[in-house]
């Protein structure tokens, strides 16, 4: 793809370095240098231990103990305080995690609606009406008065999904969001996330030991003792 054609990027990281020391001080990232392009599906592969959750943690904004430079939608995020990053988390960024997180004694609905209740840009109608049309996308209009813990475990992580796009995030960051599903519904969190790329030109980063998923993406970053070892090839995000 010629250079003209690319998209805009919505994430840089350059030189990041990390350290963890305990029990002893090791470095556990390494110069970590990579952009991102707005709409591109780009997941982060490697064995075991080599550093991808832990990138994942920084560039979601919650792990601040780092060295270099991370940039999203072309603000400059190392150095903000907490409650910027807080804030800036909410409005921007969405996680689907291994795990689904749902509160269980609330409903599907109120659960999807949480995070934009939060954010305050709508009035309470308004965000009761996008979290129903987060459900269809996900297909679980349905289901959106249930319990969340009267869920199959395919369902709550759609829930989940529903959930991360409430506030139409430009990044959808996941960690193993299909570690814990069959593979009927690996392949339907795997169509969500391409469909949102490519129709809303959101960006999805994950993390994720899942080949087919990793494969299906526009490409893919593969990493060893803590350095990137691989940076894919040219996507074709238009
Ligand atoms: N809080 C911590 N303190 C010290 N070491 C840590 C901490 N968290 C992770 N580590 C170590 O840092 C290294 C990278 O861990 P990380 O979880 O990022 O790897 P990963 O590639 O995501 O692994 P997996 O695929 O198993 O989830 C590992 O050696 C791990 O043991």
């Amino acid at each position: 793809m010629s250079p003209e054609k690319k998209s805009p990027v919505v994430l840089s990281a350059t030189n990041v370095n990390k350290y963890f020391t305990d029990p002893v001080r090791f470095q556990v990232l390494k110069e970590i240098t990579f952009e991102v392009q707005r709409g591109e599906f780009l997941s982060i592969v490697g064995k075991s231990g080599c550093g991808k959750s832990t990138l994942l943690y920084i560039l979601s904004t919650m792990d601040t103990d780092y060295e270099g430079t991370i940039e999203m939608n072309g603000q400059r995020l190392t150095g903000l305080s907490q409650d910027t990053l807080a804030a800036f988390r909410n409005e921007h960024l969405g996680f689907v995690f291994q795990f689904h997180f749902l509160l269980p004694e609330f409903s599907v609905l109120q659960n999807v609606m949480l995070p934009a209740l939060k954010l305050g840009k709508y009035p309470r109608k308004e965000v009761e009406h996008r979290a129903y049309e987060k459900l269809k996308l996900v297909d679980m209009q349905e289901h959106a008065l249930k319990a969340s813990a009267k869920l199959s475990g395919g369902q709550q992580q759609r829930v989940a999904i529903a959930r991360a796009l409430i506030n139409d995030p430009t990044i959808v960051m996941g960690d193993e969001p299909t570690g814990n599903l069959d593979k009927k519904n690996s392949q339907m969190v795997f169509d969500i996330f391409k469909e949102i790329a490519r129709e809303n030109g959101q960006t999805i980063i994950t993390v994720t030991h899942d080949p087919d998923f990793a494969a299906g993406g526009d490409r893919i970053i593969e990493m060893s003792d803590g350095a990137i070892i691989s940076h894919g090839h040219e996507n074709s995000v238009q």
